[in-house]
């Protein structure tokens, strides 16, 4: 796990180090200029020129110990400083001064040769003190560097590609594209969530001298980036001595006519996730077209009479007896009682639900159904269901979408998994997973339930939450990367997905 720092939280740790642990802001600065230039230098073509870009705040500061260093290098550097400057902070302004002897004068944007193939462009413009667009001379900076990078020269970033919120990954407009991002210290939330980890190309976290004590841990409210190692280490080795029963049985409770294939996709990711045993409730009528899909699977038939409603609340707790996980959703038929339905359901199964698709956006009429759960409940809308859920537009909390997540974990005291690029997972004490895998290939109809089946098997299994939740998105956009990595994108199915899961497990079981 990576931890995610928002501005303010990243501003309290520079004060920390600064304040408890010997490392002053203009020793952070030159030790971020320096890591910087680093990377620029290894960026640039041999004899290429190196264009950096200062704007009025502190990140401006990291470029002028940029153009310091690289012009002691020996290396060609155009110098450019945005906004007046008798408004440079002290740490910049101390920069400035710095450059004295190397003679190097900043210039104007329109005085600047263009750059070329081979050259480097060092955008120092805003960094994570950025909080209203930008405009004027720093939207015309901005625009600069983009126009630059399109001539071919390779981007760098001080700390955020200036632009770009560093809280929300939303960028204002104009906002840079880089190549490359070198971050300070820690990531920053902006850098790991979309469409912002895009806008920074390649991520590189440097050691400046903040050390992790200066974070003050904020329970509740923590972020985290999950890597490969989490997930993989969350998945037990299997041992010699077990048999099915060792390895749970999850109930999968979707389908209706025309939607079998949802049933049957969630129920056989549960068994490629590992579950000992899957059964499928659903409608008598399809029963046997589930089954065909997948011959390790039981059913468990309903009596046919079209929505679930109180009628079926028999027989779903008859089936969800000995259970140890239920997966409740896909493809279900909804109607009228359905939310009622669920409410009992959650109220009398002790095991850990999942609850989908058509599930979510029943619980979305009454959400104080979820107050009454016996056991864990886990939600995985996309923005759609979420939308549902939470009242909110899709457009407007898909742009804070860690606050919405969490906010909603919170109130209703459950796990949710807000899908789409870099799902997030927010647990209800707050604190929120983002997960790095996935890709726009798996923007296809099944693999929302190809999900919900890895996650009914991962607690089956005997994962607690939330680390059943970020193990099994973890795992299931990695399905999808090396099915995409076999089969491309663009003709990527959720079986492909399904068949993704196992190249994951092989992988791991290495
Ligand atoms: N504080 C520290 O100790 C360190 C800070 N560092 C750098 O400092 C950066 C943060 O510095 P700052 O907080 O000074 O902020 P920035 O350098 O990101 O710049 C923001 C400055 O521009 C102004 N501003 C914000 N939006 C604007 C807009 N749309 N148009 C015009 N002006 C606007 C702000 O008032 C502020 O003065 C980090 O991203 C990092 O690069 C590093 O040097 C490491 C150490
Ligand atoms: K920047």
């Amino acid at each position: 796990m990576r931890r995610v720092l928002t501005a303010d939280r990243m501003r309290a740790a520079d004060r920390a180090a600064g304040d408890h642990f010997g490392m002053p802001s203009p020793l952070l600065m030159e030790n971020a200029g320096r890591e910087l230039a680093e990377v620029a230098r290894a960026l640039g073509a041999p004899g290429g020129r190196f264009l950096v870009v200062c704007g009025p705040g502190n990140n401006g500061g990291d470029g002028l110990v940029v153009a310091r260093l690289l012009h002691a290098w020996g290396r060609r550097v155009t110098l450019v400083l945005v906004g007046p400057r008798d408004k440079l902070t002290p740490d910049s302004q101390r920069n400035l001064l710095a450059l004295g002897p190397s003679g190097l004068e900043p210039q104007s944007l329109g005085e600047v040769e263009e750059p070329r193939v081979g050259d480097v462009v060092v955008d120092a413009i805003f960094g994570t003190g950025l909080t209203r667009p930008p405009s004027g001379e720093f939207a015309k900076a901005i625009e600069y560097v983009r126009r630059w990078r399109a001539a071919g020269a390779k981007v760098v970033a001080a700390d955020v590609p200036s632009g770009l919120h560093s809280d929300t990954g939303v960028p204002f407009d104009p906002c840079v594209e880089a190549d490359a991002t070198v971050t300070f210290g820690f990531l920053k939330q902006g850098q790991v969530l979309e469409p912002g980890a895009t806008l920074c190309g390649e991520v590189r976290c440097v050691d400046i001298g903040i050390p992790a004590e200066a974070v003050v841990a904020h329970a509740g409210a923590e972020v985290f980036l999950v890597e490969e190692a989490d997930a993989r280490g969350a998945i037990a080795p299997r041992r010699s001595d077990t048999h099915k029963g060792t390895y749970g049985h999850v109930l999968v409770v979707a389908g209706s006519l025309g939607k079998s294939g949802a049933a049957a996709l969630s129920a056989l990711s549960a068994l490629r996730a590992g579950a000992g045993l899957v059964t499928v409730a659903t409608r008598a009528q399809v029963v046997e077209s589930v089954l065909g899909h997948a011959p390790e699977v039981m059913g468990w038939p309903l009596e046919d009479r079209g929505p679930l409603g109180r009628a079926d609340l028999e027989s779903l707790l008859a089936a969800a007896d000995q259970k140890d996980a239920l997966v409740v959703g896909p493809g279900i038929p909804r109607g009228e009682e359905t939310t009622a339905l669920l409410g009992e359901l959650l109220e009398r199964v002790e095991v850990p639900v999942v609850l989908d698709a058509d599930a979510l956006n029943a619980v979305s009429t009454d959400l104080g159904v979820l107050r009454r759960a016996k056991g864990p409940v886990v939600l995985t809308p996309h923005p759609g269901e979420m939308s549902r859920l939470s009242g909110l537009p899709t457009k407007q909390l898909q742009k804070e979408r860690v606050k919405v997540a969490r906010d909603f974990a919170r109130t209703h005291g459950v796990t949710l998994v807000l899908k789409g690029a870099r799902t997030l997972i927010a647990h209800a004490d707050g604190t929120v997973y983002v997960n790095p895998t996935g890709n726009p290939g798996m923007a296809t109809g099944g693999t929302g339930d190809v999900l919900s089946g890895v996650l009914g098997a991962l607690l089956a299994q005997g994962l607690k939450l939330p680390e059943a939740a970020w193990t099994a998105v973890y795992a299931h956009g990695l399905a999808g990367d090396l099915a995409a990595g076999r089969r491309g994108r663009l003709g990527l199915i959720a079986s492909d997905v399904v068949k993704g899961l196992c190249s994951v497990w092989t992988r791991w079981e290495r």
